[in-house]
């Protein structure tokens, strides 16, 4: 069991500043399984305790894992060696495991593979390595933030802006600040946001539990809707711009998000609403052609079949549970990362 740091009252001042950090050869994460009704801080030391961290979402969201990702090699390689000798074998079979605790998000195997690949000069190489993508998380967040902002003034025409988002890509998702979220919160302090309408996201709530949350602790005005709701409130003329985050993007401009994602991109196109994406460059997956190579993680039927502890489905009855879907490139209006806005058939 990972040691566990329970905190009570107003989250912000007992908190980390960085919701992914590191500490005395521990990686410290918020618990995002806790919130909102806890707020508990772990502390992982050990690869199994990394993997499960990663496997039940107590860390999530596709920039964090990089980060944790990195991390847990760091701790690895330091585990694994004595007396300037590094098991390399020992710690590439630890990386393995870290990488594949989850398929979908392209950074986790990213963040790994930065890490391992200093791995031959031994583990405080590993170990900078790891830190350096902790400490330019932020930065990327924010650089890509303002980018995505710019393009969000000129796309609509509205002040101030009514947006959509789903699932949770704030501060949470990320190391610090977020993408999607961290672009709302630029607008934000522009004074160009009137309100956010936060999608729940089912089955696990991103967006009810930790978006709002986040929202809240910003002061940004919102509500929260089922995600089946996000269409009409677009055709009701509630929203003038979606934003959402990323898992993986192919080579041919084709994003992988949240489940539910896809839905809001149809929607969006239907209404002439601008649907942006937003996402560190280490989202971007050139190595697959198009989405339909993605591998699509499909979690636990459990998610499904309950809620909020109480049975919801007959016993005995199958679920579909995939975490993620696709959007296809000419359903997206641009996607911005913190060095370029790539602009698909949709503007
Ligand atoms: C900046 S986070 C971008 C994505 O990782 C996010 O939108 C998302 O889909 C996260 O899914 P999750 O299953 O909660 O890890």
């Amino acid at each position: 069991m990972p040691e566990q740091q329970p905190t009570t009252g107003p989250a912000a001042a007992a908190w980390p500043a960085r919701s992914v950090d590191w500490q005395d050869g521990a990686i410290v994460i918020i618990d995002q399984t806790a919130l909102p009704a806890e707020h508990r801080v772990l502390r992982l030391t050990t690869c199994a305790e990394v993997v499960d961290a990663i496997a039940r979402l107590a860390v999530r969201g596709a920039p964090a894992l990089g980060v944790v990702g990195a991390l847990g090699v760091a701790q690895s390689a330091a585990r694994h060696s004595t007396n300037g000798r590094t098991d390399e074998a020992a710690v590439r079979a630890e990386a393995d495991r870290i990488a594949h605790a989850r398929p979908t998000a392209v950074n986790l195997s990213w963040g790994v593979r930065r890490a391992l690949a200093r791995l031959p000069e031994g583990p405080s190489a590993v170990l900078d390595e790891a830190l350096e993508l902790l400490a330019t998380d932020e930065r990327t967040n924010r650089e890509a933030s303002r980018r995505a902002a710019d393009l969000v003034l000129e796309l609509t025409s509205r002040r101030p802006l009514r947006l959509l988002t789903h699932c949770n890509t704030g501060r949470l998702a990320t190391a610090a600040w977020g993408t999607a979220l961290g672009t709302v919160r630029e607008l934000w302090q522009r004074g160009a946001v009137a309100e956010v309408l936060a999608c729940e996201t089912r089955p696990l709530l991103q967006g009810s539990r930790l978006t709002a949350w986040e929202l809240a602790e910003a002061g940004i005005p919102h509500r929260v809707c089922v995600d089946s709701a996000a269409a009409f409130a677009m055709a009701r003329g509630m929203v003038d711009c979606v934003l959402v985050g990323a898992d993986r993007i192919t080579a041919n401009g084709d994003v992988a998000n949240k489940i539910g994602t896809y839905a809001h991109a149809i929607a969006a196109a239907r209404h002439g609403i601008p649907f942006v994406v937003v996402a560190p460059e280490s989202t971007i997956d050139p190595s697959l052609a198009s989405g339909a190579e993605i591998t699509v993680e499909e979690r636990d039927g459990g998610e499904v079949t309950s809620f909020g502890g109480t049975r919801v489905v007959p016993a005995g009855c199958a679920t579909f549970n995939p975490a993620f879907d696709v959007t296809p490139a000419d359903l997206v209006s641009a996607v911005v990362t913190e060095e370029r806005v790539v602009t698909a058939a949709r503007t």
